[in-house]
């Protein structure tokens, strides 16, 4: 039985940890599936090249509202897909290729099969068979380590639905590969992967029919931003609100869904149906319990703020153990367990303030902080204001009439308690906002203290600021 000193498991964000400061270690890096994890090769990059796509794809219908007569004829989606996989997979084939045979990785040894735990400290690994070829597979081999780092992500769940499990419904683990576009599809589910993917087909022709159980899309948002995204939604999807579904079945031509809701029951239908409704640790099919580490409720690996287990010398991080389910929260936490591994006795503690995230559907939608409701939770004393794109000049350049800015703030000190936006580049807007709050910028401050572009969008950031009725 082979023991090391650091063992990694999940080659997402945990791949970046072994660099030349762990020369001298002993290291291992289990990975079960495709080098790069959820982010590059099912996640975030790929369905941000599909919404740049579809962000194109929608230009020529929203010009005719500037005089612009431009015309989409097509949408080459054989070509799209190729295009986006073919500069995603390389990389996870070189990321692969350089931890398996570069001289910086001569201390390291890649296992390429699924780890479990099956004792303290100890990781049984089992390799794929050999490919259908007959000759025997590697079976499986067990690791022990001085230190782990838990960082096996997560992976989407689908309700229990009769029906649903041989319905061959999709995920976004497989949607974004598919031969043909669909005609038609129908979207279980009304959170970030439904947004983004509701955007992204529907602009390339596809009709798009959503379904959330509750009364709003993007719910989790504040409730102003979530109103009106749904509303916006409603103009392009068939947006069904308030229905759970009941069964699923094949049809001649699709798959339909049953539902109920406030009008009673009814049935959609689509060629295609998309399955989003969130995702779970992969703590269980890692059976972490096995070496004594605890879960939450929900299954995720309980950490501390230094992102350590239940199990000294176990670290966790990312979608494994985070609630935020978030790749810039991976990332830092990648760091912060880094630092601790090779720092021991001056560790760090992760900073979750002011996690910030960004729907990239359309419009787009940031945000960071609190919501007005958790705001009125939480009981503190806030303020709020509101401004619009069609207050400022480049938002009169756009025609745009349904964006806006909406920050909260403590009427006292101008701190930024929550900021929040929907409407164009929002994810980019937003950042000095993000700036603000983590480094104590009071609102009146960062409005008056330095000169904004004219006629820039930023300026809805600095007319949102100015309109905060702070205490005098
Ligand atoms: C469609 C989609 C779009 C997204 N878009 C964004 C976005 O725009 N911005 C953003 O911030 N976040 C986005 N996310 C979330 C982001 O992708 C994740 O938060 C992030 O990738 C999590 O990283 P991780 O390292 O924790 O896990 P992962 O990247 O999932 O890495 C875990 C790795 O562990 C491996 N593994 C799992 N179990 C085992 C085992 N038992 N043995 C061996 N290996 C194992 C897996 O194969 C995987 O490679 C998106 C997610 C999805 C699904
Ligand atoms: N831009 C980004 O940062 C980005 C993009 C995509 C995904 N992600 C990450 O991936 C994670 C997963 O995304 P997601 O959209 O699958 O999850 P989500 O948690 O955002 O949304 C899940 C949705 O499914 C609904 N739902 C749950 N159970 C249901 C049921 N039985 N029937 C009907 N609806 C049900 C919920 O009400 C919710 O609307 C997110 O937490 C997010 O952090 C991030």
């Amino acid at each position: 039985m082979s023991h090391y000193d650091l063992v990694v498991i999940g080659t997402g964000s945990g791949n970046s940890l072994v660099d030349h400061r762990f020369a001298g270690w002993r290291t291992a890096l289990v990975e079960k599936g495709t080098f790069g994890g959820t982010c590059l090769n099912v996640g975030c990059i790929p369905t941000k090249m599909y919404v740049h796509t579809a962000d194109l794809a929608v230009a020529p219908a929203a010009g005719a509202r500037l005089g612009v007569d431009a015309e989409l004829r097509g949408v080459r989606w054989r070509e799209v897909r190729d295009r986006v996989f073919g500069r995603i997979d390389p990389i996870a084939r070189d990321g692969r290729a350089y931890r398996l045979a570069h001289e910086d990785n001569a201390g390291l040894t890649v296992y390429e099969g699924q780890g479990r735990f099956t004792g303290h400290k100890e990781l049984t690994i089992s390799f794929p068979d050999a490919g259908g070829s007959g000759a025997p597979g590697r079976g499986e081999e067990t690791v022990t380590a001085d230190k782990f780092v838990l960082a096996a992500g997560s992976r989407p769940v689908a309700p229990d639905i009769p029906g649903l499990a041989e319905s061959g419904y999709h995920t976004s683990d497989t949607v974004m590969r598919i031969d043909e576009l669909p005609r038609s599809m129908v979207i279980l589910g009304s959170g970030f992967v439904a947004a983004e993917f509701a955007h992204v087909f529907a602009s390339f022709g596809v009709q798009v029919t959503v379904i959330a159980r509750s009364g709003a899309l993007l719910r989790a948002e504040d409730a102003d931003i979530s109103t009106r995204f749904t509303e916006l939604a409603a103009q392009r999807f068939d947006v069904r609100l308030r229905r759970t579904a009941e069964r699923a079945r094949r049809t001649g031509s699709g798959i339909a869904l049953d539902l109920t809701g406030p009008a009673g029951t009814e049935t959609v239908e689509g060629e295609l149906l998309l399955v989003a409704t969130g995702r779970r640790s992969n703590s269980d099919l890692l059976d972490v319990a096995a070496t004594g580490v605890t879960t939450t409720d929900g299954g995720r690996v309980s950490v501390d703020p230094q992102q350590r287990t239940s199990v000294p010398g176990i670290y966790a991080l990312g979608d494994l153990s985070s609630p935020y389910e978030l790749k810039h929260v991976a990332n830092h936490e990648a760091r912060v367990v880094q630092h601790n591994l090779l720092h021991p006795d001056q560790p760090v503690a992760a900073d979750h303030r002011y996690v910030p995230h960004a729907v990239f559907t359309s419009p787009q939608i940031a945000a960071v902080g609190l919501t007005e409701r958790e705001a009125r939770e939480r009981g503190v004393r806030f303020v709020s204001a509101t401004a619009e794109y069609a207050g400022i000049a480049y938002g009169w350049a756009m025609e745009d009439t349904t964006g806006f800015a909406k920050l909260l703030a403590d009427p006292s000190t101008g701190l930024l308690l929550g900021a929040h936006i929907i409407g164009p580049q929002a994810a980019t807007l937003i950042q000095p906002l993000i700036q603000a709050m983590n480094f104590g910028l009071d609102a009146r401050s960062m409005a008056r203290g330095q000169l904004w572009i004219h006629p820039a969008m930023p300026e809805l950031v600095e007319n949102a600021l100015l309109a905060l009725p702070l205490d005098a």
